[in-house]
């Protein structure tokens, strides 16, 4: 029998459930691999998920599914088993829950801890409602409920505890690696049948620990909490990887998060940073490091395993990583806190009014910065920008190759107060050395005359290189500012006198880098076109596809070089005697004019929109 739907699933006979629960790890351990995803969080949930389909009645009974990433057999047992092969791909299945896919979807978000306060929200509407009838089920991991969102949601479901409202905590020990804190000692103690739970504590049901593999006891357990009619804790004892020798056998992180093949010879961004910190700490013992249950997955790992006790693992709770950090600076050490970009977001009041307000020396450093690519909306590091340029104070370096991250990392920490790094998933480009140094900034590329300045942030600078290069006479001048955030007052004094400025940023349009340089130029005659992430939830595909869509390839700064009219200029009231504005090009700290590149052959558009550009029939000044 094929199991198109829930329903499917609900008639089929319990002696069936075996054997449908080895096709669908068949499937996840043929598949993943492939398109990449989680393949180790979806072998531990087959059967607590057929459990969940045959005792509730999705959608009237919501499931929603904390982070999402353990979604996949949900996609298969709702009619989603076929587009597997495309899972994480453009166009393809999403690597979590999507309500375009299916009425069975609910939550996008792959931010941990929330399940439980949509479970509150959802409850809460189906009582004011009046539909009483139906039972809001929650799956949280043990990794998950050590996010203080979901202990805020806890304290709220236990102030209504007679809800339909049933929370199946995923108990596997583990986030990547094995769950920190109290709590992790509580879920063992109780795992062993020490009792009572702090959930009874809290004046909630608590049934448990139920063998996370055996389907019928999972059935059971649901179905005696669904009969509750109130808020109901079902601790389920699962195993990561479950049902595949390889990821049992990873203890790194039993294959959480595995990837696509992507062949590439280049050290990865992360590498990068964790040899540096290590090598750093080994001579600076105020260097300290917090990650948010993702030592592993940030670099950190280096450091730890020489200097365990300089790195502090939060869990799923970057608050904590980041007003500890303030903490530990008041203390005299200088923390390095390593978050992916995107979970900044969870962590940016701690940034602004705990480490910002106080000034001091906390050194954020934002791994998947940027479009990120097959995780989808809600983890594309887009916002980190934006919401750094509101910390006064705050300094934020993007460097453009590893050379540069180890320098910008070791001056953030000789900054005296707070400093970022950004960085995109991935591994590092060659190393691109500069011809001349402006204020903090490299000099990439020198254009003759004041045309065009392409102002380009961390890895774009290669884009923008190359855009020079097919951009001969265009005087295209190419600068990399290091430290992005706030503007370096000599880039700026020099951007005043071009044309036409160009940045480049991987990161949401709003309130970023261009956003700064525009405003900063706005009495100037530079015209300023912000290249950018557009601001908009962006979809799953892969990075150099949506960086080419978003116009932060060559082809993009060059089509922005060649379609941007500058300003008109202000007609200038004639004053004997006064020097004529100067039109110098960017002069190198050497003093000497730096020669732009080679000409090439030149194209009649380029011809004629060069003239467009300089002035009709002039060269340039
Ligand atoms: C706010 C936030 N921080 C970090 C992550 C990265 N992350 C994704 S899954 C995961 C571990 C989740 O552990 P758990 O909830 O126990 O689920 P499991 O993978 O064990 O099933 C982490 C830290 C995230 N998704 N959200
Ligand atoms: C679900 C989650 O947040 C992480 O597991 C994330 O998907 C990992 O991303 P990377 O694969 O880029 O490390
Ligand atoms: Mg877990």
């Amino acid at each position: 029998m094929t199991v198109r739907c829930p329903a499917d699933l609900r008639a089929l006979p319990a002696d069936r459930l075996p054997e449908l629960a080895a096709q669908l790890r068949d499937v996840l351990v043929d598949v993943v691999p492939r398109t990449g995803g989680h393949l180790g969080p979806n072998l531990g949930v087959v059967e607590l998920t057929l459990a969940l389909h045959r005792v509730f009645e999705s959608p009237r009974d919501p499931l929603v599914w904390d982070t999402g990433h353990q979604a996949y057999v949900h996609k298969m047992l709702t009619g989603r088993a076929a587009a597997m092969g495309g899972l994480r791909s453009d166009g393809g299945l999403s690597g979590y829950p999507s309500r375009a896919e299916s009425v069975h979807d609910l939550v996008e978000n792959s931010h941990a801890s929330t399940s439980l306060a949509y479970a509150d929200g959802l409850a809460a509407a189906f009582a004011l409602r009046g539909e009483d009838d139906r039972t809001v089920v929650a799956v949280v991991g043990d990794g998950a409920l050590t996010g203080g969102m979901a202990w805020e949601a806890l304290n709220n479901c236990a102030r209504t505890p007679r809800r339909p409202l049933v929370v199946v905590l995923n108990d596997n020990e583990r986030s990547y690696a094995p769950t920190v804190g109290g709590l992790a000692e509580h879920l063992a103690r109780l795992r062993a049948g020490d009792a009572p739970s702090v959930f009874e504590q809290l004046g909630l049901g608590y049934l448990g620990p139920v063998d996370g593999h055996d389907v019928g006891a999972l059935e059971a357990a649901l179905r005696h909490a669904r009969r509750s009619r109130r808020t109901v804790v079902v601790h389920c004892v699962t195993r990561k990887g479950e049902g595949y020798a390889p990821a049992l056998a990873d203890d790194v992180d039993r294959m959480h998060a595995v990837s696509a093949p992507a062949p590439s010879d280049r050290p990865s961004w992360t590498s990068v940073f964790g040899a540096e910190l290590a090598a750093v700490a080994a001579v600076r013992d105020d260097v300290v490091a917090l990650s948010a249950a993702m030592v592993a997955p940030t670099g950190l790992d280096r450091l730890a395993a020489v200097a365990p006790e300089r790195v502090r693992d939060v869990g799923i709770a970057e608050q904590q990583a980041v007003t500890s950090a303030a903490g530990l600076a008041m203390g005299g050490m200088h923390p390095v806190v390593a978050l992916y970009a995107t979970f900044l977001n969870r962590a940016f009041d701690s940034t602004l009014l705990d480490v910002g307000l106080h000034r001091l020396p906390v050194t954020l450093v934002l791994d998947r910065a940027g479009v990120t690519g097959p995780d989808g909306p809600s983890h594309h590091g887009l916002w980190d920008l934006a919401l750094l340029a509101m910390v006064p104070g705050m300094r934020v370096a993007a460097p453009r190759d590893a050379t540069r991250l180890r320098e910008l990392l070791r001056e953030a920490l000789d900054t005296a107060g707070p400093t970022a790094l950004r960085y995109p998933k991935g591994c590092t480009p060659p190393d691109l050395e500069g011809t001349g140094r402006l204020g903090q900034a490299d000099v990439l590329v020198a254009g003759d005359g004041a045309q065009v300045l392409v102002l380009a942030t961390g890895p774009s600078a290669h884009a923008a290189v190359e855009a020079a290069r097919r951009l001969p006479g265009f005087g295209v001048t190419v600068v990399d500012p290091r430290w992005v955030l706030p503007l370096d007052p000599e880039v700026i004094a020099a951007a005043a006198r071009h044309r036409l400025v160009v940045t480049v940023e991987d990161g949401g349009a709003v309130g970023g880098f261009g956003d700064a340089v525009a405003r900063a130029l706005a009495g100037s005659d530079a015209r300023v076109v912000p290249l950018a992430v557009r601001q908009e939830f962006v979809r799953h595909a892969e990075r150099d596809v949506l960086l080419a869509e978003h116009g932060l390839d060559a082809d993009g700064i060059v089509a922005a070089v060649l379609t941007s009219q500058p300003k008109r200029r202000a007609r200038r009231r004639y004053v004997p005697g006064a020097a004529p504005a100067s039109r110098a090009g960017i002069v190198s700290q050497r003093g000497s004019s730096l020669r732009g590149l080679p000409d090439s052959s030149e194209s009649t558009t380029t011809r004629a929109t060069r003239s467009a550009l300089l002035g009709r029939g002039n060269r340039r000044s």
